[in-house]
């Protein structure tokens, strides 16, 4: 019978159907056209099958001895004994009473900050990461390059890997745990929200397990973020206004981690303090944040969108700067109290606290670009667009008594000065002297 108009419509957009009879007929004849042909047919099969398997061995050895990608599912893993002598070696305070931290998502912007002070001031630290491919992977490599020279070990490893964890935690008896792992930005959540998922929940859980069978358990500090205020209005945020609005998914995973920190607290006796991060920028930067997209598209004179809220009113951000929100970290740290379970029971109270970490004093995004423009010496090209509905937030306001009463934090870092610093670690990490192709200001 011959086919009906509409079985040659594709099924799905870019999809042909194919017309199976003819389809058959077609291999059929030239299966049998010639010998020769056949022999190239199972050599090509033969072959296949032998890359499958060479494929499936490889990636089971690497991924056994150093661990999996950020959505994989961990397997065995076999540290040997060149592996152990590193982690040792890396955890070993360089001074008295100095802390033994295990550092996740050391690879990352405030990871390897926090990373280099701690150990600048003595203490042994070990870093984890899964080196995801979210942004340029190359830039987590220097990263750890730099850390490295600082004779810092970056185990490459996710946090969901428990046994991995549980080698660490047997190995060493960490005194702290610096938690900064994490799927980040506000936007992508609505592209893969099960990364979110996987790293800001699961992955966090996974930690929290290990640490409250740890014995002794070590005292946890960890990222939480400025975004968990969500659609707040009352300014400047302080710690115990609404936390119940999130308006991104990765502001509720934040939000999720500060409840579960609650919840290890009160049944195990963990000792944790959730810091919560106000859109954080600085040398060594994220790529996918504003300031670190912009100064890139601006050097290249392609146009920056900068979003707009309703009545086209500007949006603004309390951008901190690495420097104190790092300050923020290491205070947390030396300030966190012990943590009181031992073989999963809890024996006594431990401190549960979260900070804000602002800058308190917000700057509108436009004002962002002008001064980018200023120390670029280059004028943008701006696209400027009702914001999408996106995540997004109209403002972020830190107050930030409650952490300069308890950790001493006082920041004094205003962007003018932070984003001068930013790009001139931009042009020389990027081997640019001065702008190119730039149109003068
Ligand atoms: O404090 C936090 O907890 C979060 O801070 C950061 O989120 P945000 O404050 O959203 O920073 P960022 O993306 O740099 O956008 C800055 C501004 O530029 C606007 N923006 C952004 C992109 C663009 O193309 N145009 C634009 O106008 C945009 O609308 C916004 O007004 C971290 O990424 C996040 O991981 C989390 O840590």
């Amino acid at each position: 019978m011959a086919p009906s108009e509409t079985d040659n419509f594709p099924s799905t957009p870019g999809k042909v159907k194919m017309d199976r009879s003819n389809y058959f007929g077609r291999v059929a004849s030239r299966w049998h056209a010639t010998a020769s042909a056949r022999l190239l047919s199972g050599s090509a099969i033969l072959l296949a099958l032998t890359l499958f398997v060479l494929f499936r061995i490889s990636s089971y050895t690497v991924a056994g001895r150093y661990m999996t990608g950020a959505n994989s599912v961990p397997i065995a893993f076999k540290p040997d004994h060149v592996w152990e002598t590193r982690v040792r070696q890396s955890c070993l305070p360089k001074k008295d009473e100095g802390l033994i931290v295990l550092v996740t998502g050391a690879a990352g912007f405030v990871g390897t900050h926090v990373s280099l002070a701690l150990k600048k001031r003595g203490d042994g630290v070990l870093g984890i990461d899964n080196f995801n491919s979210y942004y340029e992977v190359s830039l987590k490599r220097a990263r750890q390059a730099l850390l490295e020279k600082q004779e810092i070990f970056i185990i490459e490893g996710d946090i969901n890997n428990k046994e991995l964890l549980k080698t660490l935690f047997d190995l060493i008896q960490f005194t702290h745990l610096m938690h900064l792992a994490a799927q980040a930005g506000v936007r992508y959540a609505m592209q893969n929200p099960g990364s979110y998922v996987h790293s800001n929940i699961a992955g966090l859980i996974t930690l929290l397990e290990v640490c409250k069978d740890a014995n002794p358990q070590p005292a946890i500090v960890w990222a939480s973020s400025s975004s968990v205020y969500g659609l707040n209005s009352k300014v400047p945020f302080s710690e115990n206004d609404r936390t119940d609005q999130p308006a991104s998914l990765y502001a509720a995973t934040k939000k999720a981690g500060e409840e579960i920190a609650h919840t290890y607290n009160h049944i195990y006796g963990l000792s944790i303090t959730g810091l919560r991060f106000f859109t954080v920028y600085g040398p060594w930067g994220r790529p996918d944040m504003a300031y670190f997209s912009f100064t890139r598209d601006i050097l290249k004179g392609k146009p920056i969108t900068i979003y707009q809220g309703s009545n086209k009113q500007d949006l603004a951000r309390d951008f901190t700067y690495i420097d104190d929100v790092v300050k923020g970290c290491v205070s947390s740290l030396d300030t966190a109290g012990m943590s009181t379970g031992s073989g999963g029971k809890k024996k006594g109270p431990a401190p549960l606290r979260i900070f804000n970490l602002g800058n308190t004093s917000p700057v509108t995004v436009p004002n962002l670009v002008s001064i980018l423009e200023k120390h670029l010496k280059v004028k943008a090209k701006k696209n400027v667009i009702k914001m999408p509905r996106n995540g997004d937030v109209p403002f972020t306001h830190a107050n930030v008594s409650l952490a300069h009463d308890q950790l001493g934090y006082n920041p004094t870092t205003n962007l003018e000065i932070g984003l001068k610093r930013f790009v001139k670690w931009y042009l020389s990490y990027h081997g640019l002297e001065r702008p190119v192709k730039s149109r003068r200001l």
